[in-house]
């Protein structure tokens, strides 16, 4: 069987370079494309790619997913950055280009995936519910994408379940004292040296607390993650948003 042809964007970068030696590890992959910033993306089309693995910056992606869907390349996502708006554009782009798919993963690891899904489904039976997320101190974006996306399946699971507001008596102190809002639950950023990728969903209830605490503690975590992504997006055509639709968790 011939081998999928993979490019990485971003291939210099923390993620990207061990996104590089995964693809060149997996027996059923070939390398055909490692790009930095610079670097033409006409190189993709020159050598083939059929699935192109975009680990950059927010200010880079969606030029870089404008040429590959505009190519039919496939692709896999974990840049941050995503809004509405945003997604929307890739939407529409998508239509254009019927049999291509995106992933968007806002994390790969398979720990932080089920953070996420046992957050949504805990988030209705407490009364409050905050995020902490830690990261290395050279993200260059707040909150993580996947605190982000935690927050929005948070919220949604308490709309649906018709949820009360989240007690909360602040009403004055510092600006920021607590923390970002993101679809009402607070999301609180750390940025320290000797972290790497961290996540802790708080829930309280009357006389209870539950904590779901996730550590990614090498690049290596997200990289099962992104070798499936690479393996299904080129059956999945469209936009997916998150991993978890690839591990048959939705
Ligand atoms: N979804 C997930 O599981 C994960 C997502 N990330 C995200 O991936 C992104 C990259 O993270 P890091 O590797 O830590 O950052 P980094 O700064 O180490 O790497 C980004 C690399 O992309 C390069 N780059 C920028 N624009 C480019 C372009 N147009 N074409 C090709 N290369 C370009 C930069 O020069 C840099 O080498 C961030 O948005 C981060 O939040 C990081 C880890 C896991
Ligand atoms: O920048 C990182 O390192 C990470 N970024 C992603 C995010 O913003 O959620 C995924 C993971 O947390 C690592």
């Amino acid at each position: 069987m011939s081998k999928l042809r993979v490019a990485v964007l971003g291939a210099k970068g923390r993620i990207g370079s061990e996104a590089v030696r995964a693809v060149e590890a997996a027996e059923d992959l070939e390398l055909v494309a490692a790009l930095g910033r610079g670097d033409s993306l006409e190189a993709l089309t020159d050598a083939g790619a059929q699935v192109v693995v975009e680990l950059t910056t927010p200010d880079s992606v969606m030029d870089n997913l404008g040429f590959c869907v505009r190519h039919g390349i496939h692709a896999v996502v974990g840049t941050t950055g995503w809004t509405d708006e945003r997604l929307a554009q890739l939407t529409t782009s998508l239509e254009a280009a019927p049999g291509t798919g995106v992933l968007i993963a806002p994390n790969f690891s398979i720990g932080a995936v089920l953070t996420m899904k046992f957050a949504e489904v805990a988030a209705p039976y407490f009364e409050s519910v905050e995020i902490i997320e830690l990261h290395h101190p050279k993200k260059v974006d707040a909150p993580s994408g996947t605190a982000s996306r935690t927050a929005q399946l948070i919220a949604a699971a308490r709309q649906k379940a018709g949820s009360a507001p989240q007690p909360d008596a602040t009403a004055t102190g510092l600006d920021g004292a607590r923390g970002a809002d993101v679809d009402g639950v607070p999301v609180h950023s750390v940025r320290l040296r000797g972290l790497l990728a961290h996540q802790e969903v708080l829930l309280g209830g009357e006389g209870e607390t539950l904590t779901i605490r996730h550590d990614s503690l090498h690049h290596s975590s997200f990289m099962p993650g992104i070798l499936l992504g690479v393996r299904r997006v080129v059956d999945t055509p469209g936009l997916t948003f998150g991993l978890e639709h690839f591990l048959d968790l939705k």
